[in-house]
């Protein structure tokens, strides 16, 4: 039987996503409560970063809190890292996020990075992404008329009651998605009329997956 906590593996890959900061470089964050962890690990060694780009105001809000500068994306060149959580992490690293609403800045950022570093407990690596609702952000006029897309791909949308992101958007949680093929699922999303951006992050995969598991955390490539 398991003595840890999921929040003891989220704090023990948060630890360990440290390894994975370069000295003086300016890296991009994620959002959640993995992420949290990750935020409060890297103020002990804020000394040797520049700094970060961050994917949202509660990110911001957090670094800012701790005395780590944080950079507008379009004032700084390529990434050499994005760490982030995800809701679901398939074997190839697909992920579904967004259950924060964060997901259109957080791919923004992820693209920007050389190198995206996942940090999630076990009970998110899944052989098969969907069990997890897609979060698709929509622009408000738009979110009738995305949901009958939605659901000609499959899916059964249900608006977020009472959430706007930080962008003034909605969201769209699409559940029953049959996400046989992750990139092509984002794309035909991608190509609805108002959608924004959706939760599905095949082409902005991870490149590393630190997984907290019971008997540590595991490096997956
Ligand atoms: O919008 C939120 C993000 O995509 C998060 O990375 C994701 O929801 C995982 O969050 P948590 O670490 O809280 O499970």
């Amino acid at each position: 039987m398991s003595t840890l906590t999921q929040d003891d593996k989220k704090r023990a890959v948060a630890r360990k996503a440290i390894d994975f900061v370069p000295d003086d470089s300016i890296i991009g964050v994620g959002t959640g409560s993995t992420v949290n962890f990750f935020i409060d690990e890297l103020a002990r060694i804020k000394a040797r970063i520049d700094g970060c780009v961050s994917s949202s105001d509660a990110s911001t809000a957090r670094l800012k809190a701790h005395g780590i500068p944080v950079y507008e994306l379009s004032s700084v060149g390529e990434l050499q890292v994005y760490i982030d959580g995800a809701d679901e992490v398939n074997h190839s690293l697909h992920m579904i996020k967004g259950g924060g609403g964060a997901l259109t800045r957080e791919k923004i950022v992820a693209s920007a990075a050389r190198e995206f570093i996942c940090i999630a407990d076990e009970a998110k690596y899944v052989s098969k992404l969907g069990a997890f609702p897609v979060a698709v952000e929509v622009i408000p006029m738009a979110r009738s008329v995305v949901a009958r897309e939605l659901v000609h791909l499959g899916g059964h949308p249900e608006l977020r009651q009472g959430f706007t992101t930080d962008n003034g958007n909605l969201i769209l949680d699409v559940h029953d998605l049959d996400i046989l093929k992750p990139l092509e699922m984002e794309t035909a999303i991608n190509q609805i009329a108002g959608v924004v951006c959706c939760g599905i992050f095949a082409r902005q995969h991870a490149h590393v997956l630190l997984l907290g598991a019971d008997d540590g955390v595991k490096v997956i490539r």
